[in-house]
C-alpha cells in the first residue's frame, strides 16, 4: 500500500513531508472550475475529489490518495488562481485593508471509499497602495497562488493577522488531513 499526494504543489509537498508520512506525488490533469454555482466549501471539497479521483485511476485499488484545492472567498466571490497580472492585481486592491477566507478542501481516497473535509481561516490584509501591490506582482509570487498571494512568502507582508490554521492557508490544513487519513486507518501520530 502506497499513499499518493495528488498534486503538483510544492507546498503541499512540503507541509506532507512535515507529518513524516512516505509518499508519492502523482499530479492530477484536473482544471478547477471556480465558477460554479455551489458554497465555496463544497467547490473546494469537489475539486480536491476530483483531483484524488483522478489519480486514483492510475493506481493499485489499495493505495491511499490526498487531494486538496484551497480558494480564497471575498463577499461569496471565489479567487482561485489569477489568470494574468491584471487579474492578480483586481484580486489584491479587492483584498487590501479586508478580511477574507481561505477555504481549502480535502479529500483522502481508499479503493471505494472517499473521507473529506475542509478547514477554513479567516485572513485580514492591511491597505496597500497601488505601487504596494504593482511591486508584490513583480516579484512574480502570486502567479500560481489562489488570491494571488503567498502567506509563506513576501505576501506575509500584506497579512495584518489570521485566525485558524496558517497551514490551511499555505495550501494543506494538516490536522483536518490527519483526521481523515485516521478515518482511512493511517495515524499520524
Ligand atoms: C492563499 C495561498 C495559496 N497558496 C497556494 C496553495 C496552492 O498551491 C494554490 C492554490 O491552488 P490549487 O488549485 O489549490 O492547487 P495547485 O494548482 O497549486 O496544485 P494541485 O491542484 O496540483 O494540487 O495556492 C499559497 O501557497 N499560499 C497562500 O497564502
Amino acid at each position: 500500500m502506497e499513499i499518493i499526494l495528488a498534486s503538483s504543489s510544492p507546498r503541499r509537498q512540503q507541509l506532507l513531508s512535515l507529518t513524516g508520512l512516505r509518499f508519492k506525488v502523482i499530479v492530477s490533469q484536473v482544471e478547477e472550475d471556480n465558477a460554479k454555482d455551489m458554497p465555496p466549501q463544497e467547490l473546494a471539497i469537489a475539486h480536491a475529489c476530483e483531483k484524488a479521483f483522478d489519480v486514483s485511476k492510475h493506481v493499485c485499488g489499495d493505495d491511499i490518495i490526498i487531494g486538496a484545492d484551497t480558494i480564497v472567498v471575498l463577499d461569496g466571490k471565489v479567487f482561485g488562481k489569477p489568470t494574468d497580472k491584471n487579474d492578480a492585481a483586481a484580486m489584491l486592491t479587492a483584498l487590501a485593508g479586508r478580511e477574507h477566507i481561505v477555504i481549502s478542501g480535502v479529500a483522502v481516497v481508499k479503493g471505494q471509499q472517499v473521507f473529506t473535509g475542509y478547514s477554513s481561516t479567516s485572513v485580514k490584509f492591511r491597505q496597500l497602495t497601488s505601487k504596494q501591490i504593482e511591486n508584490y506582482i513583480a516579484t512574480g509570487e502570486p502567479m500560481d497562488k489562489a488570491g494571488a498571494y503567498a502567506i509563506q512568502g513576501r505576501g506575509a507582508l500584506l497579512v495584518e493577522k489570521i485566525d485558524g490554521c496558517y497551514n490551511n492557508v499555505v495550501g494543506l490544513p494538516l490536522v483536518t488531513l490527519a483526521e481523515l487519513l485516521s478515518m482511512a486507518g493511517v495515524e499520524l501520530l
